[in-house]
């Protein structure tokens, strides 16, 4: 919790009128002029797996000719894990974006929609038994990891998780980073997931653009070997490496080639594979 942060509890939403699949905005946390974060109350109902994603949104503007309002859906990697009773979103701002435009101004006591039909692949269930779990992210494609590494069933599986988020900035880095040092220090945390099980994360933040302590596109320190000499683990190997991967299409594709070519093949939630992929958005 920090200053960007405005939280209060939820009592009295009366005033405002009931959406379908309505749930109650109960904190927002700005980062920068691109992203934000924010938590709503769960639907009783709502049973997902760690790194789903569902379809959330507002009411778009009335129709010019009808007057009529439709839902503005777009798809969100649920950002908190299974167990929590509220439900956590990170998102971009997109200036010009049809829900972004409108999301970045919402408050506590404000309503989103939030269908609750949780899909997705970066789930357990779909990847095959391993020793190092890789999450690679991009941007806001760290939302599916943030709900992943509160999950214990992560730690259970492998004996290290390295995390590798990429960035152009380093402020855009804070929602990562704020995230690992909070599980990492916080004492319900430790007591849920264990603390030689906390100390199995390594985390490995690179920026693109702004000077930082790691530079680089992780396909590029990949390639070079250097991510994993940082680290002081071997290459990739299909016998003992497992990832998931969420960035843009061109990310995807670009993480996905080097995974085949160090021999891992790609899962599904019907077929488990040595590593699975998600995009943290279209276009
Ligand atoms: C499976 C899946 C999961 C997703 N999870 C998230 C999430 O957890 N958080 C989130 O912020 N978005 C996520 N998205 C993207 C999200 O669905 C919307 O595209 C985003 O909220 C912008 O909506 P918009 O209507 O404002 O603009 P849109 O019309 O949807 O997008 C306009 C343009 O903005 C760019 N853009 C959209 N989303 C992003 C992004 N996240 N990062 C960088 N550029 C973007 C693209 O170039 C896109 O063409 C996800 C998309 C998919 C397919």
């Amino acid at each position: 919790m920090n200053d960007m942060t405005e939280q209060r509890p939820v009592t009295d939403t009366a005033a405002q009128p009931v959406l379908p699949d309505a749930q109650t905005v109960t904190s927002v946390t700005h980062y920068t002029d691109r992203l934000f974060s924010f938590r709503v109350t769960r639907p009783a109902s709502l049973r997902f797996r760690s790194g789903e994603f569902v379809m959330i949104g507002l009411m778009g503007d009335p129709d010019p000719r009808t007057g009529r309002q439709k839902p503005l859906l777009r798809a969100y990697s649920i950002a908190s894990p299974s167990w929590d009773e509220e439900l956590e979103f990170y998102s971009i701002k997109v200036e010009d974006g049809p829900l972004t435009s409108k999301l970045q101004h919402i408050a506590v006591g404000d309503q989103i929609i939030l269908k609750p039909k949780p899909v997705g692949t970066l789930v357990h269930d779909a990847l095959l038994p391993g020793k190092r779990l890789y999450f690679f992210s991009t941007g806001t494609g760290f939302a599916p990891f943030a709900s992943l590494l509160r999950e214990p069933e992560t730690f259970e599986n492998y004996d290290e998780v390295i995390v590798t988020h990429t960035c152009r900035d380093v402020a855009e880095l804070t929602y990562g980073a704020n995230l690992i040092a909070d599980i990492t220090s916080d004492e319900m945390m430790i007591e849920l997931l264990g603390e030689e099980n906390l100390a199995k994360i390594r985390y490995y933040p690179t920026t693109t653009r702004e000077k930082s302590a790691k530079m680089g596109r992780i396909t590029t320190l990949i390639e070079s070997g250097e991510l994993f000499t940082d680290l002081g683990v071997p290459p990739l190997d299909p016998a003992t490496d497992r990832a998931m991967v969420c960035g843009s299409l061109a990310f995807n594709k670009d993480i996905a080639a080097l995974l085949e070519a160090a021999g891992l093949h790609e899962g599904a939630n019907s077929e488990p594979g040595e590593f699975v992929i998600e995009k943290a958005f279209v276009g």
